[in-house]
């Protein structure tokens, strides 16, 4: 039995201490991002190559379809275009499919928002109109929902917009987008198309938005913060290839898109205004990445070239906050959105404490960038990027904030719970802007988050709950994978196009952060060894208290409270998570293990037994 005194004194809790940690790591485009229609406006693929049609297929074998570099290009970011060759005589109908983010979803009630550009590049001596349609159908050919647009074959480009409604919904994601025509309409005729788009609704109704499902697993988090670019998909493969947030602003016909650091292209469909913007409908604020001078090639900007990502850098911050006065802040406002967005904190770079980064971070580009900024920014704080693992480097200016990244096993997480108590309270704070049980103590590797592992990060937790005084934002890493295109693993949440599988470690983080109260109340002292961890915290409006205990080892074990407070509710609240060891929350069985709430006698002594692998939290009502 543990004994656990709690006290009324403690510390004020960060409202960032919990959140999101984000880059495009297989949940980007097809993913967080609502867009249904993969490579939809073929950027940055080589003309001609099956590559270049990445999801697209002809519909039937009289259809001819090619990816070509457009004689006159819908615009200077969207070289390329799906070319339709109608072979004369052809009859019956003729088209392409695409088959989505490996699957798009079917929803009965939904109104699908579609678009796309198309144009006739050789204009027909007498011209020829008709319709498109557009639908959406089983891969083998039922049609769900369908509408038409109609066409002329006047010169140019033209922008066309539609919308159907599925009657039913359909529990296979194994359905096509599919745009046709009659053959005999355009017989002998070429058309191009491009930013091919279909969207579901938006989370908040956003245009260009955010998908719905993912978001509200998100808010029922209710996270603090939201780091975003990245991460590595910052920091490019090379310079040129960095995120550069002025190539994902104004309308997505023209972002060129870039190859991400995960391997494939982003469309950047997801740019720096549908991140705020979002951001700001989720009640997060941001921590924001800016590029600082390293790449994932191994390549530094050398300290003679570094203007030019400082004057970047201040360009970003003011498009998030500058006045509508400055360029950048003109752009936002153009956007939607004139007023500033909230911006507390910028991060410089990423992980800039790796190889071959340390040097030139050390020497300048962490100066460079943090001088210029605060200098034009003195309102913001300046997040300094730390190795894997490990604390804080000597470098200069001196950062008064950190983050640092730690993936590991079970046995670190429970040996770490007090990694934060033995720091100097030196005006140091300290973001844990990546952290994951990414290995089982074997060092088996994991595919999706485990019980072991997620009861081991909350050992680790109860670390930042106690020394959230220095301890200002801390969130798990990755946040979101495709379980079809998958890099990284584990991931907090994996998502398919029509179904979100929320980890054992996503109860953890969502625990922790909605019960994290908005004071650390003081209580007796634990050690890194003891198979219990706990916290205390209050919520001082609401005058509740919320007790977590976590318990490491595979048998029960009982806590015994004794709360402070003169007034004590007799009847208490709890959620507790736990499972048999080894249990994941996987596609095939994705409620394995969830939160389930009991009840229980309260009053100034609360005997809590906790099950083995277990993460609780005890909610009663106190002041
Ligand atoms: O290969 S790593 O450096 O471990 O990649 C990690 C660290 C990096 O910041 C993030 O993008 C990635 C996965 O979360």
């Amino acid at each position: 039995t543990f004994p656990v005194t709690v006290s009324t004194t403690g510390h004020a809790v960060p409202s960032t201490l919990y959140g999101l940690m984000f880059e495009d790591i297989n949940s980007g485009d097809g993913g967080l991002y609502a867009e249904l229609i993969m490579n939809r406006g073929f950027q940055q693929v080589t003309p001609g190559t099956s590559a270049a049609l990445q999801a697209w297929a002809a519909l039937g074998s009289t259809s001819h379809i090619s990816v070509v570099k457009s004689s006159t290009a819908v615009s200077t970011a969207l070289p390329n275009a799906l070319s339709l060759t109608v072979t004369s005589g052809t009859t019956g109908t003729v088209g392409f499919t695409n088959t989505g983010f490996f699957g798009i979803p079917v929803t009965a009630g939904w109104k699908y928002s579609g678009s796309f550009y198309y144009r006739f590049p050789t204009s027909p001596a007498t011209q020829v109109s008709g319709s498109f349609t557009v639908d959406l159908r089983s891969t083998t050919g039922t049609v769900f929902t369908s509408t038409t647009v109609p066409f002329t074959s006047s010169a140019g480009w033209k922008k066309v917009t539609f919308s159907f409604t599925p009657s039913s919904t359909q529990t296979s994601v194994s359905n096509l987008f599919a745009l046709s025509v009659n053959a005999a309409t355009v017989s002998g005729l070429t058309i191009e198309f491009t930013l091919i788009s279909l969207f579901p609704p938006t989370f908040n109704n956003r245009a260009n938005g955010i998908r719905m499902d993912l978001s509200q697993a998100l808010l029922d988090m209710k996270p603090g913060f939201f780091r975003f670019p990245g991460g590595n998909n910052l920091e490019g493969q090379t310079p040129a290839q960095r995120w550069a947030w002025e190539l994902t602003v104004n309308d997505v016909v023209n972002r060129p898109g870039r190859l991400g650091d995960w391997g494939y292209i982003n469309t950047d469909g997801l740019g720096i205004y549908e991140y705020l913007q979002w951001i700001e409908d989720m009640e997060m604020e941001p921590i924001m990445a800016v590029y600082a001078g390293y790449s994932l090639n191994g390549q530094s900007v050398a300290s003679a070239d570094m203007q030019q990502y400082i004057t970047e850098a201040i360009n970003q911050i003011n498009f998030v906050i500058g006045s509508t006065s400055t360029a950048q802040g003109a752009i936002r406002a153009a956007m939607g959105h004139p007023a500033p967005f909230t911006l507390n904190y910028v991060e410089i770079g990423n992980e800039d404490f790796l190889s071959q980064a340390t040097a030139s971070y050390a020497s300048y580009r962490w100066a460079d960038l943090y001088n210029a900024l605060s200098a034009e920014f003195p309102q913001l704080n300046f997040i300094a990027t730390s190795a894997t693992s490990g604390f804080v480097p000597a470098i200069s200016p001196a950062p008064k904030f950190w983050d640092l990244h730690i993936y590991s096993n079970p046995n670190f997480f429970i040996n770490g719970a007090f990694n934060f108590d033995i720091l100097a309270r030196n005006g140091l704070q300290f973001f844990q802007g990546e952290y994951a049980t990414t290995t089982q103590n074997s060092g088996a590797s994991l595919p999706y988050p485990f019980i072991d592992g997620s009861i081991a990060e909350a050992a680790y937790m109860t670390g930042f709950d106690r020394n959230s005084d220095i301890v200002f934002a801390a969130s798990y890493a990755p946040l979101l994978n495709h379980v079809s295109s998958t890099q990284w693993t584990p991931n907090l949440i994996t998502h398919t196009p029509n179904s979100v599988i929320k980890s054992t470690s996503y109860y953890v983080q969502q625990l922790f952060s909605l019960y994290k109260g908005d004071t650390y109340l003081t209580s007796t002292t634990n050690t890194a060894s003891s198979p219990v961890q706990w916290s205390a915290t209050k919520n001082t409006a609401g005058q509740q208290v919320f007790l977590k205990v976590i318990n490491t080892a595979t048998t029960a074990n009982t806590v015994v409270f004794t709360l402070p407070f003169g007034t004590i509710s007799t009847a208490g609240t709890g959620t507790v998570l736990t499972a048999a060891s080894g249990t994941m929350n996987t596609p095939a069985s994705p409620n394995a293990a969830a939160p389930k709430n009991f009840t229980f006698t309260a009053g100034k002594t609360i005997t809590y037994n906790a099950p083995g692998l277990s993460a609780s939290v005890l909610i009663v009502s106190a002041h």
